[in-house]
């Protein structure tokens, strides 16, 4: 680093840059801001010019005000205290989904021209991925308050300078072994981290990888891969389940091989299609999309400037979806992608959920219906039937925890069955705290006794994402004052959640030990 950014008038003038950013990013004047810190507007001028020096209290209190983790280097983590009951109203839109925004930054890798992705979610997921590609030269750059961002790889990757530290915080990192095996002939990449949710095997990965070529050995905590370039897919590629991740990667390292492979029992989830149309965009032949063949035609070389904008989150329009059921609020969900949420919509139908819809339109992909859902004070019973997720058209398994705490509000005795996770039902009983009846029969099922009123009280995050939300959900409806402790794992997936909930009318206040 140079005399200039590490003396202590360039340490202020950029940390004064992060605080401007993170006040513009929450849409914040200086004066709201000052107001915020009860201090004045020209105090936040001088800050974010770096002609202040700052106390680490002054710190802190700015970190907290803006939520934002980039001001509080070392300061430890966030957590938030909520006050209920909430009764929510108002509408709010779904903003783009995490899963298709971390394919999509790793199916950039096999262009060698420029990326353009529209609104992508600003969340921690993606931020670690923008670390790893910074890492390798990929030079990102978010264009502007809509969150575009734009993607411009080097000519030559760095793949020995992978920041290892961000790449083993996020399992998707998994998903750079398709694209990179037609840059480089030899790699390595850190092993994968993501939600805890017990073992979750890349033995599949590597099945379907092994047909282009690619082999990988696990030691010392990195996947060591090399490719054969005498190796290509001679039949079908079969994957033995049918993943998400693994799709894209069987889908990505197809995009590149000059020929026709045919990838059968692929997924056809929401993420998989964007895939497919962003690689479609690309020049690549994708046939079969939305279904569990797919065939593609790959090009030798890809070099476009490509412009495109992934769609909604059905797993962030479920979690609101159950934050009006939970609080017995009418809210307005606009941009619900209804076309990978129609089960669990139907579910709730029969369980007693009242709302209304509009017509459908298209998202600006191009393909995905979505709707806006207006929900009604219901009164809801549990379902005869347990509930329990399957590969898309099913319900979504990552939508199944959402129907915890929608049990909690139901009458009845309400069965869910996770059968693909090993970990993930038992977070589910962190909700006795609160005072619902959660009862683990084993570690694939639950069983909730409703409906129960909820009390406030303090609960640590478990590390997995959608249990964290269920319980902040919770929070909101119950009685009291609520702290829910290290919230990073929600901010992996959900950008500015509790920000919206307090549009909403919720009461979250974002705050850290120091
Ligand atoms: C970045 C991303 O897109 N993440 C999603 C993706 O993760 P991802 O594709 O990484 O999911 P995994 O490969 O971990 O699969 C999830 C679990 O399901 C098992 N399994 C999967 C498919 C199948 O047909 N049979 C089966 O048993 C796997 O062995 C594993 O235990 O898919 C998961 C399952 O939809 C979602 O929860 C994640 O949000
Ligand atoms: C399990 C999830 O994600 P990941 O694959 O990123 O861990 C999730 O989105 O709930």
């Amino acid at each position: 680093m140079s005399d200039e950014a590490t003396s202590s008038e360039g340490y202020k003038g950029r940390i004064g840059n992060l605080i401007r950013d993170a006040r513009k990013h929450r849409g914040l004047t200086q004066h709201q801001l000052a107001e915020l810190l009860a201090t004045s507007q020209s105090a936040i001028n001088r800050i974010e010019k770096g002609h202040q020096n700052l106390s680490l209290e002054m710190l802190a209190r700015i970190g907290a005000a803006l939520d934002s983790e980039i001001v509080a280097l070392g300061a430890g983590p966030t957590h938030l205290r909520i006050n209920g009951p909430t009764t929510l109203s108002g509408s709010i839109e779904v903003k783009t989904s995490k899963n298709a925004g971390v394919a999509l930054l790793c199916a950039s890798l096999l262009n060698r021209g420029r990326t353009t992705l529209r609104k992508v979610a600003r969340i921690e997921e993606v931020n670690r991925l923008l670390e790893v590609l910074g890492s390798l030269g990929v030079q990102t750059r978010w264009l502007n308050e809509d969150n575009d961002l734009e993607i411009i790889p080097p000519k030559t990757l760095r793949l020995d300078a992978i920041d290892e530290a961000a790449a083993r915080r996020t399992r998707s990192v998994i998903m750079f072994l398709g694209p990179l095996l037609h840059r480089s002939e030899s790699f390595d990449l850190p092993y994968a981290g993501g939600c805890n949710l017990g073992e979750r095997t890349v033995e599949p990965h590597m099945s379907a990888l092994r047909p282009f070529g690619l082999e990988v050995k696990a030691t010392d905590g990195n996947y060591h891969a090399s490719v054969d370039r005498a190796v290509s897919p001679v039949r079908p590629i079969v994957l033995t389940e049918r993943g998400d991740t693994v799709t894209e990667n069987a889908l990505m390292a197809a995009a590149l091989h000059p020929g026709t492979t045919i990838i059968r029992n692929a997924s056809s989830n929401y993420m998989v299609q964007d895939l497919c149309f962003y690689l479609q965009r690309l020049g690549v032949q994708v046939e079969g999309v939305g279904t569990t063949t797919l065939t593609v035609t790959g090009c030798t070389d890809i070099d476009v400037d490509v412009d495109y904008a992934p769609s909604e989150d059905p797993i962030e329009a479920m979690s609101l979806l159950a934050a009006a059921i939970v609080t017995s609020s009418t809210i307005t969900i606009q941009r619900v992608p209804i076309e990978f949420l129609e089960i669990e919509l139907a579910t709730l139908e029969e369980m007693g959920l009242r709302y209304d819809r509009t017509e459908e339109y298209v998202a600006r992909n191009g393909h995905t219906r979505l709707v806006d859902i207006t929900t009604r004070p219901s009164t809801l019973h549990a379902p005869l039937d347990k509930i329990h997720p399957m590969p898309f058209p099913g319900l979504n398994i990552d939508n199944l925890p959402f129907f915890a705490v929608i049990a909690v509000v139901a009458t009845g005795q309400t069965l869910l069955h996770d059968w693909v996770y090993e970990n993930r039902a038992i977070y589910l009983t962190e909700l006795t705290k609160l005072g619902a009846q959660v009862k683990l029969l084993d570690p694939h099922r639950v069983m909730i006794e409703g409906p129960t009123h909820l009390s406030g009280t303090e609960i640590v995050c478990p590390p997995a994402l959608r249990p964290a939300v269920v319980i902040l959900l919770a929070m909101l409806a119950a009685k009291g004052t609520s702290v829910l402790r290290s919230t990073y794992v929600i901010h992996r997936g959900y950008e500015d959640l509790a920000a919206r909930l307090n549009e909403l009318g919720a009461s979250i206040e974002t705050f850290r030990d120091i």
